[in-house]
């Protein structure tokens, strides 16, 4: 008896010849509890330190104004990080996710007070919708402590689904977010 093959899908992955695809991530670091500075360079840090991310930039700080959150909640400072990643997504949210835990972040009400906060603003040009990830942040096009540090470091960046980063932070405005004389590392 002859065996039927069985049916199966060839995907993206397949058709690279088993190479994981390189992704052009963006993401979102703020701090808003403890040493501010501190938490940011050791996020950096932790993200250069995963195997299959390659952080390729690293904003300006900004020093930002709470946005949503309890009453009390004091400034953020943010950056915004470009890398490179053949992680999947999954690994990817795992992998921030422990690295905010690292950084004592206590997860209580949303917006609250925390040292470190990880958001994955875009992976590649995918539109992700499970219940743990929205990719693209569903927030980050009215957030110009996302948009104008990632200008910063593209200049001719792109939100997919939403448009040029230039032209949603001259909609958004500057507002409440202050360049800092601070380089990271
Ligand atoms: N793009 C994303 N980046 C990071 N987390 C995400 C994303 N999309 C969905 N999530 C989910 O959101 C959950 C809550 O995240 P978090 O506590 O950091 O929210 P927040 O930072 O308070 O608010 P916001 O989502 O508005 O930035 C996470 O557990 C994660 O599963
Ligand atoms: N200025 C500022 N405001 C926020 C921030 C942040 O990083 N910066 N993060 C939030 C939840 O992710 C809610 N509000």
């Amino acid at each position: 008896m002859t065996e039927t093959p069985s049916p199966h899908v060839i995907d993206a992955d397949t058709l690279s010849g088993g190479l994981k695809p390189i992704r052009q991530l963006i993401l979102s670091l703020g701090s808003n509890l403890g040493d501010r500075e501190a938490n940011l360079q050791g996020a950096v840090d932790a993200l250069r330190d995963t195997p299959d991310v390659v952080v390729v930039e690293v904003s300006p700080v900004y020093e930002t104004q709470p946005v949503g959150g309890p009453e009390e909640s004091g400034p953020y400072l943010n950056i915004v990080l470009l890398a490179d990643t053949t992680l999947n997504v999954d690994l990817l949210l795992e992998r921030a996710q422990a690295i905010e835990q690292a950084f004592g972040r206590e997860r209580s009400v949303p917006g609250a007070p925390r040292t470190l906060d990880v958001d994955l603003i875009t992976y590649g040009q995918k539109t992700i919708e499970t219940e743990e990830l929205t990719i693209p942040h569903p927030r980050a096009h009215e957030r110009a402590f996302v948009l104008a540090p990632w200008l910063d470091i593209e200049r001719d960046a792109v939100l997919p689904g939403h448009g040029p980063v230039s032209e949603l932070l001259a909609k958004v405005g500057t507002d409440g977010v202050t360049k800092l004389d601070i380089e990271l590392q």
